[in-house]
């Protein structure tokens, strides 16, 4: 039984104050042992939300990171700087890096790797484009992302891998994908990781869906059979994060 992962992920909202107000909002709120909670936030956020929420069981995250230990890349923050600060999870391939920040699936599996080596546990975007789904192509597509994402990491490793499957025309849209259309995706996923590492492996493999995730849908996209909860974009700013948190009760 795979324990459930929400995790939310604030991408460029919340100065370093209203990100600790955020959390003094959210934390008896989202306090929970029943699922792993994580706070995916900016840098800048990472060491009050750090602070805020010590003494909870909420992990914290990071959005990104550079693949490289260290060196000139300015503007770059490194899998090592993120663990000394105490970060556990770290968002890797998010469509909007690879759109709007030129990330590939090279790099991704680059920063993979790195995450791993470096004790930190990857959440791994995929997802299609709109046309890619209307030109039948999604499963084809995403079977790519991971296989090219996953490239070189071992069995072991892999299941420290988070994936999250975000259908690129469901993210921050209010288009949510039905519930059997992200069970489709999510089974298909873990039929590839079951063809790369076996059916074992692939069976402890988290994988999360992501796109317009509420607290009125969750339950329903959670209880689907390959779905291990939820990357939440919009309602993660929100106290609707605690209903989604506790989408069974
Ligand atoms: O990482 C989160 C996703 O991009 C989903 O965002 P959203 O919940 O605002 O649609």
């Amino acid at each position: 039984m795979r324990k459930k992962i929400i995790a939310g992920n604030w991408k460029m909202n919340k100065t370093p104050a209203e990100a600790k107000a955020l959390c003094e909002l959210l934390k008896d709120k989202v306090n929970t042992t029943d699922a792993d909670v994580v706070f995916c936030v900016p840098f800048v956020d990472l060491y009050p939300v750090l602070e805020a929420l010590q003494g909870t069981n909420i992990a914290v995250g990071a959005e990104n990171m550079h693949f490289e230990e260290s060196g000139a890349y300015t503007g770059e923050i490194s899998a090592a700087m993120l663990k000394e600060m105490g970060v556990k999870y770290v968002v890797i391939g998010h469509s909007e890096r690879r759109q709007y920040f030129a990330e590939t699936d090279e790099t991704v599996n680059k920063k993979v790797k790195k995450a791993l080596e470096s004790g930190l546990l990857p959440i791994m975007c995929c997802g299609e484009t709109l046309e890619q789904r209307e030109a039948n192509i999604t499963i084809e597509w995403v079977r790519m992302q991971i296989k090219c994402g996953l490239a070189g990491v071992s069995a072991d490793d892999v299941k420290k891998v988070t994936v999250a499957y975000e259908p690129i025309w469901a993210i921050g849209t209010g288009k949510t994908a039905t519930s059997a259309q992200a069970q489709e995706v999510c089974a298909a996923i873990r039929q590839v990781l079951a063809e790369m590492y076996g059916q074992a492996v692939a069976d402890e493999v988290r994988i999360q869906y992501g796109g317009s995730v509420n607290g009125k849908n969750a339950a329903e996209l959670f209880a689907m059979a390959d779905i291990d909860g939820g990357l939440v974009g919009g309602a993660s700013l929100k106290e609707e994060f605690a209903d989604i948190v506790h989408y069974n009760k």
